[in-house]
């Protein structure tokens, strides 16, 4: 456990059960605000999007490219720039030494609370890694400024973290293009976790890995988490990975969480059309049967179908489907979907998996 961490900004407000759920996003909506030839476009990319974490476990962000994923962890994560914008909700955090209103927080606020709290492990570990400097600068430059400890017991608390995550302290004199990819990306996740953050949000980090070093990386992630006892929000489109790795899963459809649970219910039995279309269409060894794939492209966020925005791809889409959307409704025990079909019948969906 690292101690001397920086000391707790005033404006943090009262601390909260430790039983409360680490995340709250709450009825957040988040656009793009464009103009394409001088005509103004507002792509709804995170529109209306509750959900919770709760301390200690790792949650999956899962749904197909332009869905809104990176849009919503931009929006957690606090790191919103032009041309992106939060047109309402909230986004809470129920840290150990207090509450945080992500939007509340000043640009100073919001640095204080990077790395030490709250850290972000990215697609492309090069992007975080400056070619041209040995990997012990990266360590400095974006941890240390976070930690009370300076000079030797720094170095010291960096080495002991690597072993920790079973790298060698020595990889700390190379630069990243002496690294494997693997070992890049292992590097990364030892930055982002070397503060001990209570959440951390991953953004794709095996999608560039083969699926050995991936499966290396992903005992990596759940080792660390279960080391410290934080919580992860874990994006990317890959089910399997989703499968192995997550506690509890969330779907994404352009633009909107359609569906929520434990990932081995939501796998069991999923209960929204579009997660059985992704379930059913992961290869199974000695399943010969063709896969079909789902009719349709996923809609422009700047102009997305009324009511439910799967419908004109569902199979099961009836009359209300096209006018209303539907609400997120606890439809199991913990495990919720925004779909009139399943409200009413939730076994009617088992038929498309
Ligand atoms: N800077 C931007 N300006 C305008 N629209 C954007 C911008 N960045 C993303 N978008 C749009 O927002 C929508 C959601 O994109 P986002 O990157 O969040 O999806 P994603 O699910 O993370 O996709 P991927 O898996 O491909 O990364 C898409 O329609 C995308 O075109």
């Amino acid at each position: 456990m690292i101690t001397g961490l920086r000391p707790i900004p005033p404006s943090v407000e009262l601390k909260a059960p430790q039983t409360a759920p680490l995340l709250a996003v709450d009825r957040l909506k988040a656009y793009y605000k464009t103009q394409l030839f001088g005509v103004d476009r507002e792509v709804r990319a995170v529109d209306d999007v509750s959900l919770k974490i709760n301390r200690n476990e790792i949650y999956g962000l899962a749904g197909e490219s332009s869905s809104g994923k990176s849009s919503l962890i931009k929006t957690i994560a606090g790191a919103i720039r032009p041309p992106f914008r939060v047109i309402e909700g909230s986004v809470r955090f129920n840290f150990k030494d207090g509450e945080r209103d992500i939007y509340k927080l000043s640009p100073q606020e919001l640095s204080a609370i990077r790395w030490s709290h709250l850290s972000y492990i990215m697609q492309g570990s090069m992007s975080v890694l400056n070619p041209v400097r040995r990997i012990k600068h990266a360590f400095a430059d974006f941890a240390l400024p976070h930690v009370r400890v300076k000079g030797g017991d720094f170095t010291r608390l960096v080495e002991r973290h690597l072993k920790r995550v079973h790298l060698d302290p020595a990889v700390l004199q190379a630069y990243p293009h002496e690294l494997s990819g693997g070992m890049r990306q292992r590097v990364t996740i030892a930055l982002a976790t070397v503060c001990s953050p209570e959440f951390i949000i991953a953004d794709e980090p095996t999608t560039a890995l083969d699926v050995i070093v991936q499966k290396g990386v992903l005992s990596m992630v759940r080792e660390i988490q279960q080391e410290l006892g934080s919580s992860v929000l874990f994006v990317t489109h890959d089910m399997a990975v989703h499968a192995n790795l997550t506690d509890r899963l969330g779907i994404m459809y352009a633009g909107r969480l359609v569906e929520e649970g434990r990932t081995r219910d939501v796998f069991k039995k999923p209960l929204h059309p579009y997660t059985a279309h992704l379930i059913s269409s992961l290869p199974r060894i000695g399943d010969e049967a063709p896969k079909k794939g789902l009719e349709g492209s996923p809609p422009s966020l700047a102009d997305p179908p009324s009511g439910c925005r799967f419908h004109p791809r569902c199979p099961l889409a009836i009359d209300i489907c096209h006018r209303e959307a539907p609400q997120m409704v606890e439809i199991l025990p913990g495990h919720r979907a925004a779909c009139h079909v399943a409200q009413a019948d939730p076994t009617r969906v088992e038929a498309v998996a």
